[in-house]
């Protein structure tokens, strides 16, 4: 019932232990830069080489080797020591491979570095269409900071295979190491073995094809980006609230094929409470710490079926062959990028992805229209399929009414008044321009705060962008402002008396005055 009949293609990439420089050169720290902690290797306290207490730690900064008093004893450079917990790589229903805890990890656990290639924001452009243009379905493509990303699509490791959930085990941390950032798994709690992985995306959606979560969680938004601004302004732009969400009405990306598909799976539960998508995991692959082995070598175990005890289905599987450092088992199929989402986690499996029927989304509507529009004039990583149509959908009536501003004028008898407002109106939309054109700009930076709270927009870009808004504030609230001023001050023509205007506007300001 649960197995997959389909053979186990698994994937196909270059495995490595760090982040790949191609654009640019790895940065070299100089002695200013490096931060030495105050720790002291104490043969009686266990804590004393670089444990909780070491300021780096910290800071999320790994100490430099040869800068530390600790040591070869020093706790504190695990992403250097590719000091990962131990998972293995399974087939997941529905969402392709996936990474299970194969020992258990402690809540803070450092998980895995997500490895990949580092790449510029333009470079993580060119790519995502260019893999979407190859018709790549899956995307590896995370966001680092505002100007770079790190694509494991090609090159990476195994944290390339953890999946999304709206209620994660694990979270993603930018750590400094050796002078650049790099992000790292943690656990978020205690996961016991056999548990999958998960962490929250954070997907930006800019438009295209909306995908169905199917982490199963209860509070799960129902699709990938859900939470994001650019799909909560897309969403709350369509009438007919209730079935917004709805699979029947929204085209789903969810088989090889693209094809919409409802496919029921089941959904196991497992013991602390957590709903999870087990239904039909099959263990390919398990792997040894890279980092305890010493080695560089990426060493795909075929290992036995899985019991039922851990909630997952038994499969075989084919063996998967090693040659040098790429990855390829026979039969394989390579992974495939599908930029759907935004970069910083828009990801998916190449197989076919069953679709579950989630309990209802819930994904929340507060749009700002005051806001920049993230359609795909904005989309810079990722927009993929062209939007979806939503036959027989209407837009939306949109909260905030647009005045009329010249119907207000032609209702007024000074002209003073008229022209007051209209001047109003147009710094007004000056200001708008002005900040939509700005947006274009600053949009790596902005959402890339809004995703993750550790990292800080550029003091200059933010400032731009603060003074770009308040300019718009200012310009809507002096036409309000002028608009009630004067409704209040002169007399309405009626609507009857309005005439003039309409074959000569300025006829009726002359006659107005
Ligand atoms: C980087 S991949 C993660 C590993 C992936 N399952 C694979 O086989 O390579 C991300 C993709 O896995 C799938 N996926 C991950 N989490 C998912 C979720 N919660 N719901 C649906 N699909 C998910 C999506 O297709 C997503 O694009």
């Amino acid at each position: 019932m649960l197995m997959e009949e389909e053979c186990v293609e698994a994937p196909s990439y270059i495995h490595i232990d760090s982040n790949a420089f191609s654009y640019r050169k790895h940065k070299s720290q100089t002695e200013e830069d490096i931060a030495v902690c105050e720790c002291q290797y104490d043969i009686l306290d266990p804590e004393s080489p670089c444990g909780d207490r070491c300021l780096n730690l910290l800071t999320n900064t790994e100490c430099t080797p040869g800068y530390c008093r600790c040591g070869v004893y020093c706790k504190n450079q695990r992403f250097q020591k590719c000091q990962y917990a131990r998972t293995r790589l399974v087939r997941t229903g529905g969402r392709g491979w996936g990474l299970v805890a194969d020992e258990n990890i402690m809540a803070g656990q450092f998980v895995i570095e997500y490895c990949g290639e580092v790449i510029s924001w333009k470079e993580a452009k060119r790519r995502a269409q260019a893999y979407e243009t190859q018709c790549l379905k899956d995307a590896y493509i995370i966001y680092l900071n505002a100007d770079e990303s790190i694509d494991a699509t090609r090159k990476g490791n195994l944290a390339r295979f953890i999946n999304h959930s709206c209620q994660p085990n694990c979270e993603t941390r930018k750590w400094n190491v050796l002078g650049e950032v790099r992000v790292g798994i943690f656990a978020k709690q205690n996961i016991p073995f056999g548990t999958e992985l998960s962490y929250d995306y954070n997907f930006e959606w800019y438009g295209g094809v909306m995908v169905r979560c199917l982490c199963g969680a209860a509070s799960c938004s129902g699709f990938l980006g859900a939470k994001s601004r650019g799909f909560q302004e897309a969403t709350y732009l369509w009438e007919d609230d209730d079935d917004r969400f709805s699979v029947e009405n929204i085209p789903l990306y969810d088989s090889a094929d693209d094809e919409p598909t409802s496919i029921n799976k089941e959904i196991l539960v497992s013991s602390d409470g957590m709903v999870t998508q087990y239904s039909n995991i099959s263990r390919v692959q398990s792997t040894e710490n890279p980092g305890n082995t010493g080695t560089n070598e990426f060493a795909p175990i075929i290992v036995d079926e899985l019991t039922s005890s851990n909630g997952l289905a038994p499969m075989n599987v084919e063996p998967l062959t090693v040659s040098s450092n790429e990855f390829t088992p026979s039969n394989a199929m390579p992974m495939v990028a599908r930029l759907v989402e935004n970069g910083s986690t828009g990801y998916s499996a190449q197989d076919t992805h069953d679709a579950s029927q989630n309990s209802a989304p819930k994904a929340a509507n507060h749009a700002n229209q005051t806001g920049p529009q993230n359609n795909s004039n904005h989309s810079a990583l990722v927009p993929v399929k062209p939007a979806p149509k939503r036959r027989g959908r209407k837009p939306k009536r949109v909260v905030h009414k647009q005045l009329d501003i010249p119907d207000i004028c032609d209702r007024l008898t000074s002209s003073v008044a008229c022209e007051e407002i209209l001047y109003c109106e147009e710094v007004k939309n000056q200001a708008v321009s002005e900040i939509d054109a700005l947006y274009d700009e600053i949009r790596p930076a902005v959402e890339e705060h809004e995703r993750d709270s550790q990292d800080s927009v550029s003091t200059s870009l933010a400032e731009k962008w603060i003074e770009a808004s308040c300019r718009k504030y200012k310009a809507e609230f002096d036409l309000y402002a002028a608009v009630l001023k004067n409704v209040a001050s002169t007399p309405l023509r009626s609507k009857d008396d309005v005439g003039p205007r309409e074959q000569n506007g300025l006829k009726y300001l002359e006659n107005g005055s």
